[in-house]
């Protein structure tokens, strides 16, 4: 009866889409980062580097990743529009923090714009990944590096990890994106958002 149950479990999970918060700094790289996250697992090339302004609206890429169905929000990073983030917090399953890895000017906004998405009660238990892009940069610092530079307080219990990429060159996409789906298929967010969804009912998902 157990594994009846759980294979249903299985199945619905599968079917339902997970929505993962792209947010950083402006200029981090974040919408570059979306257009190479598709390429790699659509095998369409993404927008040219020259074609991506700074975001204003929201940018919206679905990805299927080792059989998950993911929904990437890529919000703009410009202070005047971070305000906007809040509100699509209480349906993220996971965020994705986006560092310019090669800018220790702006790490101290960074620092700050992350601690403020911390301690947001709407996103309390999301997974959370920090990515120190742009490596492909010789000035680029390490994930480690980066790690200690954030310094982050307040982390508890969140499962969070930090990972070294470059949206130009693709290093580290496939790593960051597995380890999403893995650590949103064992949270207890996902469970709070599944429930949540299906006393909603069909199509809330
Ligand atoms: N060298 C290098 N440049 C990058 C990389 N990722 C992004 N960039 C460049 O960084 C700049 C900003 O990239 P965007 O993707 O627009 O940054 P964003 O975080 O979406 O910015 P907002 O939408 O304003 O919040 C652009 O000139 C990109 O070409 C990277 O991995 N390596
Ligand atoms: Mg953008």
């Amino acid at each position: 009866m157990f594994s009846l149950f759980y294979g249903l479990w299985k199945h619905l999970f599968s079917k339902m889409e997970l929505h993962v918060l792209i947010l950083g700094i402006d200029k981090a790289g974040k919408t570059t980062l979306l257009e190479k996250m598709k390429s790699v697992y659509s095998n369409i090339e993404g927008l040219p580097h020259d074609r991506i302004v700074p975001t204003v609206g929201l940018n919206i890429g679905r990805i299927e990743v080792t059989n998950r169905k993911l929904v990437f929000w890529d919000l703009g990073g410009q202070v005047g529009l971070r305000s906007i983030w809040e509100k699509y917090y209480e349906e993220a399953h996971a965020v994705v923090f986006v560092v310019d890895a090669s800018c220790p000017s702006r790490f101290e906004d960074a620092k700050s714009a992350l601690e403020k998405v911390l301690r947001h009660e709407d996103l309390r238990g999301a997974p959370l990944l920090i990515l120190a892009n742009k490596q492909d940069l010789p000035e680029a610092v390490s994930s480690e590096e980066l790690a200690r530079y954030l310094d982050l307080k307040k982390l508890d219990e969140r499962v969070y990890m930090f990972e070294a990429v470059s949206a130009y060159d693709g290093m580290g996409i496939r790593e960051s994106a597995e380890w999403l789906v893995e650590v949103m298929e064992r949270s207890k967010r996902t469970e709070m958002l599944r429930v949540r969804a299906s006393a909603m009912g069909p199509g809330s998902a």
